[in-house]
């Protein structure tokens, strides 16, 4: 029994598809930036305002050192964590990654419709949304692409299940 880790850009769907990846299987689910909410009693907003994006990676860090081997766990990670300090490396030891790489046109068209307020790098009232979200998608695209396993295009909690299935 391994841990599946589900990594990629905002919105991608890692929160979304991890709960109902880990309720199919009877996993535990555990999405990072709720951890860090949780622990801090601020929402990461207020955590990148109050006490910089450095305090947040470092929490990032911290909250996924508690993962250990063989959880039975599935963990949406946030949006940057796997391309900090070595946590990409972390994730790959303790348990199968599944980078889901969303197009960005989605991702822009998702944060625009549903709002993500408490997501300081992703604002959906920034004008200039597509373009730093193209940016970021570029610059991270050499650490997402670690992952054991790389879902191209909008993808569905089955072709997860499939595709870890193979991969096990
Ligand atoms: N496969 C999908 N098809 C359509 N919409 C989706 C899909 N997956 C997620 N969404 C929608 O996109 C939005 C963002 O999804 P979600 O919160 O799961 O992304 P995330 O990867 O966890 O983002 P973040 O890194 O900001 O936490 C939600 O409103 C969700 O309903
Ligand atoms: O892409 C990112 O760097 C982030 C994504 C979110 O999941 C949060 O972890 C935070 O808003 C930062
Ligand atoms: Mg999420």
């Amino acid at each position: 029994m391994k841990n599946i880790f589900l990594i990629g850009m905002p919105s991608s769907g890692k929160s979304t598809l991890g709960k109902r990846v880990a309720d199919t299987l009877h996993y535990r689910f555990v999405d990072t930036d709720k951890l860090i909410v949780r622990e801090e009693g601020r929402s990461i907003a207020e955590i990148f305002a109050e006490s910089g994006e450095a305090y947040f990676r470092e929490a990032e860090r911290r909250v996924l050192r508690t993962i250990r081997p063989g959880g039975n766990l599935v963990v949406s990670t946030g949006g940057g964590m796997p391309c900090f300090h070595d946590n990409m490396a972390y994730i790959n030891s303790t348990g199968v990654s599944v980078f889901l790489d969303v197009p960005v046109d989605v991702l822009v068209q998702r944060i625009t419709a549903h709002g993500q307020e408490d997501r300081p790098l992703n604002n959906a009232a920034d004008p200039k949304l597509a373009e730093v979200l193209r940016t970021r998608h570029e610059s991270r695209l050499p650490i997402y692409t670690q992952a054991h396993i790389i879902i191209s295009g909008e993808t569905t909690e089955e072709e997860i299940l499939q595709r870890v299935g193979k991969y096990l």
